[in-house]
């Protein structure tokens, strides 16, 4: 069978395990539904073209090859679908026709929308099951897996995806690889097509001639970042996935307008050495010192085990009661790296491989990342934006309002704190807030003494932190007070001093 063989033959293991675990999947939905319960949904789009010839491998490999002769495929038998509109490109009719000649599919053409489509087709056929074109990356992926069924309100069916993880780039590598024939748009620039009202070329791919003020475009697999295939598609406007959203990834406007406001952070250090007291986490007082220096105030630190469900039960309680959360360690691609899972679990999202990181990735590691399956690229589907700054190697990765910090010392910490700093007064990662002003004091005074007037003081100066503690059981007590306006420290310094004799009390200078 060609598609195999030009598979078999390639040596591209990446493309190789993604046909793979793809014909698998095709294989268990045709174990699974006798033929004539499943259809393939086919519009002459670059994805369902790749599902085409997986749909015909897997049917070759599922028959196995004495019941073709001579090892070709002679006719395809899974009823193909395709919803024609008459705001379809007429390349893309051509192509779906043209197709469904050379392969011999059996086309049904249905020219309603998809839902009443649907459900009259299977009223009339006992369909079961629909292969789809569908990859993680797609707006109505979110939430699929390789077999879902369909949506509530949809008639019954489930929805097979086999290419569901592959990239824009594994389409590609599978279309060239197999010397496939493909719509002539996608040599026009175009590089995922909708409908003639919302789909132009993609920009990213203009080659404009000044000489001749003409405008060409180059072809759909020279698109570098395969994330940015639908910018030649209308932008509909996008709600956020989980329809959070603090002020934090405003911008600069926020950082104006929180002046006075509280923001609150949590960190959490994910590392079952930091518990068994081996590891020291060094990392927890340099981060509540930064984010002190920029008027967040941090409400909860926490170490937790290197194990998913620790770090998504964390990570989902303080992400709601915080405005930012940040968490370090266990980060890459250990058996014990599995901090974001943790946070894909917190978000009720799955990883998925994000192409621009594994390009960070890459240049990073050089080969030894680009094996069947790099892990480390797999990144929180949906919800992941990458913090790039040209001092880091790798960009930092936001979830939302979760950061997740790669340092492993204080060092890298430093660093990676700066670029965020930098990044925020470019872009706005973190509102940078009125600083905080703290003094402490130091006295002899027993604890017996002081502890019914600092109770009233904290009552008087509810906008203060007033804290105490010891350095030691006998050595003096410290005093501490924590605010935004000076003025006022200096008013809750001296009502305290007011409140004993002359003298009880000295400042501490902080060194
Ligand atoms: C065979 C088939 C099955 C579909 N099943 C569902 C479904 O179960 N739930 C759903 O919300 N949309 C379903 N859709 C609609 C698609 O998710 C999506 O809206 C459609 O592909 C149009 O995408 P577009 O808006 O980018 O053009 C289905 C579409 C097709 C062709
Ligand atoms: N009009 C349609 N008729 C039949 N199937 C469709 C239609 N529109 C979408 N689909 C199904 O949904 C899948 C996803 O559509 P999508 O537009 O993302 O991919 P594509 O059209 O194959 O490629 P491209 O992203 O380049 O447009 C298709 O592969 C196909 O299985
Ligand atoms: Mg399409």
């Amino acid at each position: 069978m060609e598609i195999d063989k030009a598979i078999r033959e390639c040596d591209d293991r990446r493309l190789k395990t993604k046909y793979n675990n793809a014909v698998y999947v095709i294989q268990r939905a045709l174990a699974l539904y006798a033929t004539e319960e499943v259809a393939f949904s086919f519009n002459g789009g670059k994805d369902s073209t790749v599902l085409l010839h997986l749909l015909r491998a897997g049917y070759f490999l599922h028959k196995g090859e004495q019941s073709c002769s001579n090892g070709v495929l002679e006719d395809f038998p899974i009823r193909t679908i395709y919803f024609e509109s008459q705001s379809a490109f007429p390349e893309i009719n051509c192509f779906t026709y043209n197709t469904a000649t050379s392969y011999g599919l059996q086309l049904d053409i249905i020219r309603t929308d998809f839902k009443s489509g649907l459900e009259a087709l299977l009223k009339a056929k006992p369909i079961r099951a629909i292969f789809l074109g569908v990859r993680i990356g797609d707006p109505t992926a979110i939430g699929q897996e390789q077999f879902s069924p369909s949506s509530i309100g949809w008639p019954p069916f489930m929805r097979v995806n086999p290419i569901l993880d592959w990239s824009y780039r594994d389409v590609w590598a599978f279309i060239l690889t197999c010397k496939v024939q493909y719509c002539s748009l996608y040599d026009q620039g175009y590089t995922s097509i909708g409908s003639i009202y919302d789909t132009v070329p993609n920009s990213l791919l203009c080659i404009s001639d000044s000489s001749s003020s003409k405008e060409g475009f180059r072809p759909a697999y020279l698109l570098s970042d395969g994330r940015l295939e639908r910018a030649g598609r209308a932008k509909k406007s996008s709600a956020s996935v989980c329809g959070h959203k603090t002020a934090l990834s405003n911008g600069l406007d926020s950082v104006n307008l929180q002046k006075n406001s509280l923001l609150t952070a949590s960190t959490i250090a994910v590392g079952d050495e930091i518990l068994l007291g081996t590891v020291e986490d060094q990392l927890r007082p340099l981060l509540c010192r930064k984010l002190h220096s920029i008027g967040w105030s941090v409400t909860h630190t926490a170490i937790v085990q290197n194990d998913v469900d620790s770090v998504a039960e964390e990570v989902e309680r303080w992400k709601s009661n915080n405005d930012m959360v940040f968490i370090y360690g266990g980060v890459g691609p250990l058996h014990s790296d599995v901090t974001l899972a943790g946070v894909a679990k917190a978000f009720g999202v799955r990883l998925a491989p994000d192409e621009e990181f594994e390009e960070y990735l890459r240049h990073l590691i050089g080969d030894h990342c680009t094996g069947d399956r790099n892990e480390m690229a797999q990144l929180p589907e949906g919800i992941t934006e990458l913090l790039h700054h040209e001092k880091l190697p790798v960009p930092l990765i936001k979830c939302q309002n979760v950061i997740i910090l790669n340092a492993t010392n204080v060092t890298e910490l430093e660093k990676q704190w700066e670029c965020l700093i930098e990044l925020t007064r470019s872009t706005g990662v973190l509102a940078l807030m009125e600083q905080y002003v703290s003094k402490c004091l130091k006295t002899d005074l027993s604890d017996v003494e002081i502890a019914q007037p600092l109770m009233k003081l904290c009552l008087e100066f509810p906008d203060l932190q007033i804290g105490s503690y010891r350095e030691s059981r006998y050595g003096p007590l410290i005093i501490s007070f924590k605010g935004k306006d000076p003025a006022r420290i200096e008013s809750g310094v001296g009502a305290l001093c007011k409140k004993f004799k002359a003298g009880a009390f000295s400042e501490v200078v902080s060194s």
